[in-house]
């Protein structure tokens, strides 16, 4: 196992240790969130009882497997705790995700969570964000439309695509990849991107995240937005 893959262990791990008796859980997306869910099941079969809620249809086949008890979202408006990865994180909290492509379930489940827990290898945290490419999330009839927006906004922008065919999201829609590098100012580009006709969702998640675990090397941190502001870098 690589040094990164490490951290992201040891960051899951550490999250998965704040999921207690009878919470519904949302488990988030990615290569990070699979260590969670990993995690999660081993604690499950030494008898913790929950019920957790997928993000993503991949997520959601990962688990079954794991035999993590699911239910379809569609019948809940809240979650007790979500644990979601991040492609980069900043020390005010504020994230892309979306480099799998998971972001608009994600935006949902975190919006519904109590409290939410990003776990990242130490290499995400970046004093600030842009660096990644911003997932926007469209209606392929707006495809054109929206890259033209967004294009006006600074970012340099890709349709992402797979086998040279574009990307599908698991809600079908289309995924544009928006690099704004240091043109990246995340409210002001978060409520501009918002404000475009056919932009279903950002992968900009600037109020959602409550807790960042980060593995460093052999050690992982706990993040707390309210208790210590500023201690991310
Ligand atoms: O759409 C994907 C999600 O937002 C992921 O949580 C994010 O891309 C981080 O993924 P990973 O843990 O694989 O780096």
């Amino acid at each position: 196992m690589t040094d990164r893959e490490a951290e992201k262990r040891l960051a899951a791990a550490r999250a998965v240790d704040e999921i207690e008796d009878g919470m519904f859980v949302g488990l988030g997306t990615g290569s990070t969130t699979a260590y969670a869910i990993k995690s999660l099941s081993d604690r499950i079969r030494q008898g913790l009882r929950i019920t957790a809620v997928a993000t993503s249809r991949a997520t959601e086949m990962f688990a079954r497997r794991l035999a993590v008890p699911l239910v379809p979202f569609e019948q809940f408006s809240s979650v007790d705790l979500t644990i979601d990865g991040a492609d980069e994180i900043d020390c005010h909290f504020q994230a892309i995700k979306g480099g799998g492509g998971a972001l608009l379930r994600e935006k949902v489940v975190a919006a519904a969570s109590s409290r939410m827990i990003v776990i990242v290898d130490a290499c995400k945290v970046v004093r600030r964000l842009g660096g990644f490419p911003l997932a926007v999330e469209v209606v392929p009839f707006a495809s054109e439309f929206v890259r033209t927006h967004l294009a006006d906004l600074g970012a340099s922008v890709t349709l992402r695509s797979v086998g040279g065919e574009p990307f599908i999201t698991d809600q079908s829609n289309h995924i544009l990849d928006a690099a704004f590098g240091k043109a990246l100012r995340p409210i002001e580009i978060a409520g501009a991107i918002d404000a475009i006709p056919g932009v279903m969702e950002h992968g900009l998640f600037l109020s959602e995240i409550d807790t960042v675990v980060v593995g460093r090397g052999e050690t992982v941190e706990v993040h707390l937005r309210k208790q210590a502001p500023g201690s991310l870098r």
